[in-house]
């Protein structure tokens, strides 16, 4: 075969191929809301030129789409819908729900991590595990340990940190206090074992070696003798009640207590710091929450926590414009059509968007910039006799998924807001929040997995005397520490960033992924995750091994 020939016959080969390839490229002129695409590559120059801002880029596609969905084809026809539609939502996540999953390639990326916990099945394992969960979820014994977990982190670890920065004037990354008492709080609620992450001196250690600690702390339990003669509050842990409940599968209770750990570690940590810069930002709501606040009790009972619907609903706003879990999304089991007309192939990932869907004029009306509580609340009353009582009215879990919606919904969103009413009121009791920041400088939003603040958030927590009506020399004098302070200028997540905790090795990743996707691809990079990983293992082989399933204490 001559040269000429040769390539007349690779050029016959191609060019089907390329007009294959670039079918899709060719159909749509690019516009505001559908990004230059071309042959092969489609729109990767412009999703690799947004890459340091992709929630905000596709929210702004989102946001200028007629059809609040766009469609974006990446390297080889590799196509991903996101969309802000609740209809398309509402179909993805309940109507069709089984035909769009967490799909095969995740799981698989997530297995030696996550292995089959909630976070990871899709099908009848996940049905099991969700039954499971929900049960041990929903009892009052679960709900008072968290109670108890949350007040004694806030009295004993968070407001001692913040009364001694506000006593020597020193700044604070309140997005990193947050995290830290995240973390303690969900390993206590998951293991039973503290492990002092938040402490006076902030430790730099790893964040994985802080989880080795805690396994290690954590086996201090493991004599059978000390859980049968504990039955008490302090050791119902999930996984003792895992454990005890009868599911006795070593691999089970390991998968499921992970998956715990991690839902509950970034999500109401960054909830609570984009709350506290609002409230920063908006002070006559601030004082509305303390009006609130001021008519409960300190450590506030239930009841009292239920009962705060303004502080309720300013929470809801804030996700509503800073959600901790900003894009989330499904894979296409079969070719599908959205509500909205937008054609789905098998295999396809839909990403539903909850930062656009909070700032949709269609769903929130011309203010939706303005951080508005009053959205979510109505007077008690008939409207005419006004009892000046707020009372929550809730939004469409479709128009607002911002805890996912449908059968999967997050197992954990009464936990998170019982936890996240009470760190509030804690702190606004005390202490005014205030920006070391420049006013009119703006945090900047950031998201991997779960939603961040750009550098950290610092603050200086000035303790506000006419709020409480309290003696603050006094509560000083009580705080048993503190150095927790970090420099008040040239923050950056640099600064923060000597330790490759899972945080940041977490952030160094795609955007489009799931999130729990991003945290097994974090920690497989790192030693310290697979370590962490092991740790728990053993930890729960050893357990198992001392015959803790047969110990006869039940849960109060
Ligand atoms: C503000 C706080 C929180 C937010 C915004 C939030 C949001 C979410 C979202 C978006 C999902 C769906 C994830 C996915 O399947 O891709 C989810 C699932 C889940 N969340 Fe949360 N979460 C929060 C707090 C918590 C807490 C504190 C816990 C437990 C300690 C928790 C436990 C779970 C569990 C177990 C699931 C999996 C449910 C299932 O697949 O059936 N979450 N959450």
């Amino acid at each position: 075969m001559s040269i000429i020939e040769l390539f007349a016959s690779v050029a016959l080969l191609l060019v089907p191929l390329f007009f294959y390839l670039t079918r899709n490229s060719r159909s749509k002129a690019p516009s505001k809301s559908n990004p230059k695409s071309y042959p092969l590559i489609g729109s990767s120059a412009a999703i690799f030129a947004n890459r340091n801002r992709t929630t905000q880029w596709t929210s702004d596609l989102i946001q200028s789409s007629p059809t609040v969905t766009v469609v974006l084809r990446r390297f080889l026809d590799d196509t991903r819908v996101f969309t802000g539609n609740p209809a398309n939502v509402q179909h993805i996540l309940k109507t069709k729900f089984y035909d769009y999953e967490k799909g095969s390639k995740s799981r698989q990326t997530l297995f030696d991590f996550l292995g089959n916990g909630i976070f990871n099945i899709d099908g009848d394992s996940w049905k099991f595990q969700r039954q499971v969960s929900s049960h041990e979820f929903n009892t009052k014994s679960l709900r008072k340990f968290m109670e108890t977990v949350v007040d004694t982190e806030v009295s004993q670890r968070l407001i001692p940190i913040l009364s001694t920065a506000a006593a020597n004037n020193t700044v604070l990354d309140l997005q990193d206090i947050l995290q830290r008492f995240a973390f303690d709080n969900i390993c206590k609620i998951a293991f039973g074992h503290d492990p002092a992450y938040l402490l006076p001196d902030l430790p730099e250690a790893e964040f994985a070696k802080t989880f080795d600690d805690a396994a290690k702390i954590s086996s201090g339990r493991k004599k059978k003798q000390e859980l049968s003669n504990k039955p008490s509050l302090e050791t119902v842990d999930l996984l003792s009640r895992f454990l005890s409940s009868g599911h006795s599968d070593e691999d089970f209770v390991t998968d499921i207590v992970i998956s715990f750990i991690l839902a509950g570690r970034d999500t109401t940590s960054a909830a609570l710091t984009w709350y506290f810069w609002l409230l920063s930002q908006n002070p006559e709501i601030e004082k509305e929450i303390l009006r609130e606040i001021k008519d409960k009790s300190e450590s506030p009972v239930y009841e009292e926590v239920k009962d705060m619907v303004y502080t309720h609903a300013s929470l809801c706003e804030s996700m509503r414009l800073y959600p901790p879990v900003p894009i989330d999304g499904k894979v296409a089991l079969r070719d599908d059509v959205l509500p909205d007309g937008t054609v789905i192939k098998k295999g396809m990932r839909v990403l539903y968007h909850p930062y656009a869907m909070g700032r949709l004029e269609m769903l929130w009306g011309p203010d939706w910039e303005e951080f508005k509580p009053d959205r979510w609340l109505q007077r008690a009353g008939d409207g005419v006799s006004n009892d000046g009582k707020w009372s929550f009215v809730g939004r469409d879990p479709y128009s607002y998924p911002v805890f996912q919606a449908g059968p999967r919904i997050c197992l954990g969103k009464d936990m998170a807001f019982l936890q996240m009413k009470r760190v509030v009121a804690g702190i606004l009791r005390r202490f005014k929040v205030v920006p070391a920041a420049e006013d009119g400088v703006e945090p900047v939003f950031v998201s991997f997995a779960t939603s961040k603040m750009e550098g950290g958030f610092p603050v200086s927590p000035n303790l506000t005397a006419e709020q409480t009506g309290e003696d603050n020399s006094s509560m000083q004098g009580d705080s048993p520490v503190s150095n927790g302070s970090l420099p008040a200028h040239g923050m950056s997540s640099a600064s923060f960033g000597k330790h490759q905790t899972l945080m940041e090795g977490w952030e160094a990743l795609e955007f489009d992924r799931n999130f729990l996707e991003h945290a097994f691809n974090s920690l497989q990079s790192g030693k310290e995750g697979l370590q962490f990983v092991q740790e728990i293992t053993n930890h729960l082989q050893e357990l198992w091994k001392l015959g803790m399933r047969n110990t006869s204490w039940s849960a109060p």
